[in-house]
Parts: C-alpha cells; structure tokens; sequence
C-alpha cells in the first residue's frame, strides 16, 4: 500500500496496478491538534471545534466508542495488544505441550520458553528495577544468558505484565491519538509495510507496528532551488519555525547556503488572540532572496506571515518550499495577496485544482521517489540510498 505517495491519480494507479499492490491516501493524522483531550480547555487551532464538542447535540464525542487506542487501556493498544496476542500463543502453547510432549521442531521451542522463564525472575527483576526508574535496559538484561527466543519469552511476559502505562496524577497526554488510531486500523486492514512521505515527525512512524519507510521530499526541493532559483548561493534558507529548523537546515548545510529561523509563538491565552500569536526572525535576510522551507502548508498561516516578515525585513523575494500543500480553506486566496513571489510544493497532495487557482504555484512530482521505493522494497533492496541526500 503506498501512504502518503504521488497523488497524481493516474500515477499512483499506474504504479499500484503494475506492483499488483492498492492505491493507499495521505496520512494527515500525524500532526497533532494544538490542545489536550480536554472538551473545556481553551486552545488555539481547534478550540472551536471543541467547544462545539461540549453541546449536547453535537454528534460526535472526542472519546470514540469502542475507545481509540491508548497507553491507559493497553490490551487494545497497539504494540501491547501484539505483544498481548503472542503471550496468549505462547502460555497456549505451553499448555497444549504440558498435555503431549512436543513432536515438532516449533513445539520443543516454545515449550523452551516455559522452562526457562521460572529461572529468569532475576532479569525480570532487573527490567522492573530499569521500568521503574525510567530505564528500559531489556535488551542487555535479556542478552545476560539464554537464546534469543528464550529472551523473547521472558520480555513478552515483563511487557505484558509489569510495565503497563501508569499516568501521573495531572498529567495530559500530548499525543496524536487520530494518528495512532488510523496506523492501527490500516495494520488491522492487513497493511504489512507502509511507506510515506516526511511525516510531520519522523517519531510517527512508532504508531505503526510494521515496517515503515519515510521518505523525504528534500532532494526534489534541493534540486528545485539549483534548478530554478537564480543565484541561490546568494539566497537564505528559511525555517518558518523551530520545529522545521532541523529540516530547512539540513538543505541549508547541504547547497552551503546561510540560515535563518523565524521563531513562531503560538500561545494566545483566549481563541481570538491566534492571530495575534507573534513571529520573530533570527538572522539577515535585508537585500536576499529567502527560501522558506517547512512540510506543509495547510491554512498557510504560517509561510505567508513568515513572508511578510521576511519583505519587511528587507527580503528582496520569498520563495515557500513545502513538501505537503494542503492548502485547505481560504489558503490559497491567503497566498495570493501574501508577500510570497513563488509558492512550490509537491504533487504528495493533487494540486490539479489549486494551481487553476494560484499562479504563483509550482508543482515539484514525488512519484518517481515512491515507485523507487516500492521497486526496492518488491525486490529486498536497500532504501538508504533514498535518503543519501538529505
Ligand atoms: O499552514 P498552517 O496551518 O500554518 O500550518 C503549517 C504549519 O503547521 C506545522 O507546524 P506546527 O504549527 O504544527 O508546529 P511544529 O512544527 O512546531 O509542530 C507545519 O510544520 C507548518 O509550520
């Protein structure tokens, strides 16, 4: 399944057709919302939506029935309901060869497991002494003696047992739980590797129990900038951000190109403050051309504001380079009255329609990058050298 790919419709089917393989969607789920899971708290990009969650006929609720999969719940969560399904194998293995002694190679491992497991309380103890004190340090406890299986049998029973998620008293948990809980429906729909294209957080892989490959949209930009933009050594990579620094220093670092961050503070104390939320640049940027380099523009808020500081800073042209262009609501109207001279995004989202809208949009193809990657991962190849540029 191709996650996040090429949405050019007929390349994607194309692709998918000829692996023999069905057309995956986006996974915009990754990023989080900006409040906690809590209907009353006052936040800033959904707050409305989530005080509309608080009347009494508004249908939805944020808790979803059956419950979203959760660290609280862990028999359904989903590296726990797996460790959970294969300790249940194992102690009915164990009991099926307490009833018959074991006539296959399969049988005599598994019934290995129960012998030793008694004889491993000693490094049981040691990972609930590690658990407890913050440390997980299972892989050299269960290296100390043993096989690996035998290891695997004592750490499925630790995991299962001792090391269920306990929340602190006032704790809120800042995670993406749409995220979690569609990684694990496509894995209960049969997914078995997924591949996407520069999550919000390379960390979001970690919601999927199966493989998955992130690719980056860096190489395609970095060579749009040597491509098309004139003078780019002259010019100045832009992080819209700090959580993009990383990102947009990376292709800065990598064409010897000078940086600059925009600090963006999104903490208004009522709803109506949002766009108050202020933007601070760090860096020259006075008679340059800046690139601003970020993952996605979804309301485009944030790059057509980071191009009005940049103009008012003295920027001579803003150029935004966006892996995702989401582009949803009035971003496109946004864009064209910004201060952004160019707007180059890639076709990981369909811009057939927003291009008829927004002359100052380029459209950078990705699919060539997934069917690399899907070629690679049919015939047992590596994918590093997917990555090699970034
Ligand atoms: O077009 P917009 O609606 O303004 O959204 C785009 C911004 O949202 C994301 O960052 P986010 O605000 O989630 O902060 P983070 O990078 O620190 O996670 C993303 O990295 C962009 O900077």
């Amino acid at each position: 399944m191709v996650l996040g790919g090429s949405s050019h419709p007929s390349l994607n089917a194309v692709i998918c057709d000829k692996l023999g393989i069905p057309l995956g969607n986006l996974f915009p789920y990754s990023r989080q919302n900006d409040i906690p899971y809590t209907p009353n708290k006052t936040g800033t990009l959904l707050s409305k939506a989530a005080n509309c969650y608080s009347k009494p006929d508004f249908p939805y609720a944020f808790e979803s029935k059956p419950q979203t999969p959760h660290p609280d719940n862990s028999p359904t969560a989903g590296f726990f309901n797996g460790t959970d399904a294969l300790h249940k194998d194992i102690t009915k293995m164990q009991l099926d060869e307490s009833n018959s002694s074991p006539t296959s190679t399969q049988n005599a491992r598994f019934a290995s497991y129960g012998k030793q497991t008694p004889k491993r309380s000693d490094t049981m103890d040691s990972i609930k002494s590690d658990a407890s004190t913050g440390q997980r340090n299972i892989s050299s406890a269960s290296m100390t003696n043993g096989t690996a299986h035998e290891n695997d049998a004592s750490t499925l029973s630790v995991l299962s047992k001792d090391t269920s998620f306990q929340p602190r008293p006032g704790y809120k948990q800042w995670v993406a739980q749409a995220g979690k809980l569609v990684a694990d429906l496509i894995t209960c729909a049969g997914a078995d590797h997924v591949i996407t294209m520069e999550l919000h957080d390379p960390q979001y892989q970690g919601f999927f129990d199966i493989p998955v490959d992130n690719l980056y949209g860096r190489s395609t930009l970095k060579g749009f900038i040597q491509n098309s933009i004139p003078n780019y050594g002259q010019a100045v990579i832009v992080s819209p951000d700090a959580g993009g620094a990383k990102r947009a220093s990376s292709i800065a670092d990598g064409l010897g190109m000078p940086f600059a961050l925009i600090h963006k503070e999104r903490r208004p104390t009522k709803i109506t403050d949002r766009q108050n939320s202020t933007m601070m640049l760090v860096g020259d940027v006075a008679n340059r051309t800046c690139i601003v380099i970020d993952d996605l523009a979804d309301t485009s808020n944030t790059v057509t504001r980071a191009a009005k500081l940049l103009k008012k800073e003295g920027a001579k042209m803003v150029y935004a380079l966006i892996t995702h262009g989401v582009l949803s609501g009035d971003a496109i109207e946004k864009i064209n009255a910004s201060h952004l001279d160019k707007v180059v995004v890639t076709n990981s989202v369909p811009q057939e329609e927003h291009q008829k809208r927004c002359p100052k949009l380029v459209v950078l193809d990705v699919g060539h990058l997934f069917a690399e990657a899907i070629r690679r991962v049919h015939h047992g190849e590596s994918l590093s050298v997917l990555f090699q540029y970034d």
